[in-house]
């Protein structure tokens, strides 16, 4: 029989949405299930926007950031009523299963849908890292790549007029972002939402290394641990360093993605689908240990990646 499944992204786009929209789609294909994308998230679900995707439809966006399905936080999920239509649509429609892309939310989406009886796969499409289930969420490498190059060029300035460049990044609940461009980039401070953020301490090591002839250092601060505005502000009232601050926003979501973030959506879209042949249900594909792996959902929440205090430790050890 015919497999009939549905794509959407959903929460936040992240680099290599596309990329995994497609090789879902292909991989699909050509296994002769049919395939449909839900265009926004689960806003579209709910007003049922669904078009069909052939092999062609899915050309020429593997190299594209943002999503071509489009995507959207939706409230109106959050309610049982709503997941219930939702699910009751599919059903009519003949959707044997749903694969989400998304991150933490999403999955918590899918897994209110899966309770209506929709089979459902989540693919971790996020720029934050910050998913169970998973070592890497595609967009992450990206992101990372993207803070790194834009830190190198505040760095220029910094140095140049002796200043310290407070550099806010992403990540609501979680620091990978902030962390592993700060290590990449030899920032001297790194505040993320896992530790607890001593202003006082960071003031007392930037007039330190001051007086040892460090000339200019960089602060990075992800947004979920203050914010660069505090940050700076604090440095400024308490230390007679020059300051400035940049945010950088939503360049950190767009983009091409990296290749390692265009080869990960590959095999990601991969295990979803062979799965789904398999008749798994309900499961978050990852990356652990090296190995893609699709893990159900009540399972994957006692396998959440922690923050590496090893290197939060080395990134302030380096910058001194
Ligand atoms: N607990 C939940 N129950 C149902 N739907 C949810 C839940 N949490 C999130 N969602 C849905 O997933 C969407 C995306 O979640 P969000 O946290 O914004 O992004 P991400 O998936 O990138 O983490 C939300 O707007 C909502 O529609
Ligand atoms: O401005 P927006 O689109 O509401 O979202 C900002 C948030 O989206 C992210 O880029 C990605 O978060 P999600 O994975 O939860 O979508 C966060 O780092 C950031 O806090
Ligand atoms: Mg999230």
């Amino acid at each position: 029989m015919t497999k009939k499944i549905a794509i959407l992204t959903s929460g936040g786009d992240a680099p290599g949405m596309n990329a995994v929209i497609r090789g879902v789609t292909r991989y699909a294909l050509a296994k002769q299930w049919q395939v449909y994308g839900i265009v926004r998230g689960y806003e579209g679900l709910l007003h049922q926007e669904m078009i069909p995707l052939g092999r062609r439809d899915v050309g020429e966006i593997i190299h594209r950031g943002g999503t071509m399905l489009r995507t959207a936080r939706c409230a109106a999920f959050y309610q049982e009523e709503k997941r219930r239509e939702a699910a009751a649509f599919l059903q009519n429609q003949g959707i044997e299963a749903l694969v989400v892309i998304g991150g933490d939310g999403s999955m918590r989406g899918a897994q209110g849908l899966s309770a209506y009886g929709i089979v459902t796969m989540v693919i971790p499409g996020t720029i934050d890292n910050d998913m169970a289930g998973t070592q890497y969420t595609i967009g992450f490498d990206t992101a990372v790549n993207t803070v790194l190059s834009s830190v190198n060029k505040i760095r220029d300035t910094a140095f140049s007029h002796e200043r310290v460049a407070v550099i806010e990044v992403m990540g609501r609940s979680a620091g990978f972002i902030a962390l592993e461009a700060g290590m990449a980039a030899g920032a001297e401070v790194v505040l993320v939402p896992e530790y607890a953020v001593n202003l006082e301490d960071v003031c007392t090591q930037l007039s330190r290394s001051h007086e040892q002839k460090k000339m200019s250092s960089i602060v990075i601060v992800a947004e979920g641990a203050s914010t660069g505005n505090e940050v700076a502000a604090y440095i400024k009232a308490h230390t007679s360093l020059e300051t400035n601050l940049t945010v950088l926003g939503y360049v950190q979501r767009g983009g091409s993605p990296s290749a390692y973030d265009a080869v990960m959506a590959g095999r990601f879209a991969q295990c979803a689908v062979d799965s789904l042949a398999a008749h798994k249900k309900n499961c978050v594909i990852g990356l652990w240990e090296q190995q893609v792996v699709a893990t159900p959902y009540e399972e994957a929440q006692a396998f959440r990646y922690p923050l590496d205090h090893n290197l939060y430790t080395l990134v302030h050890i380096l910058g001194r």
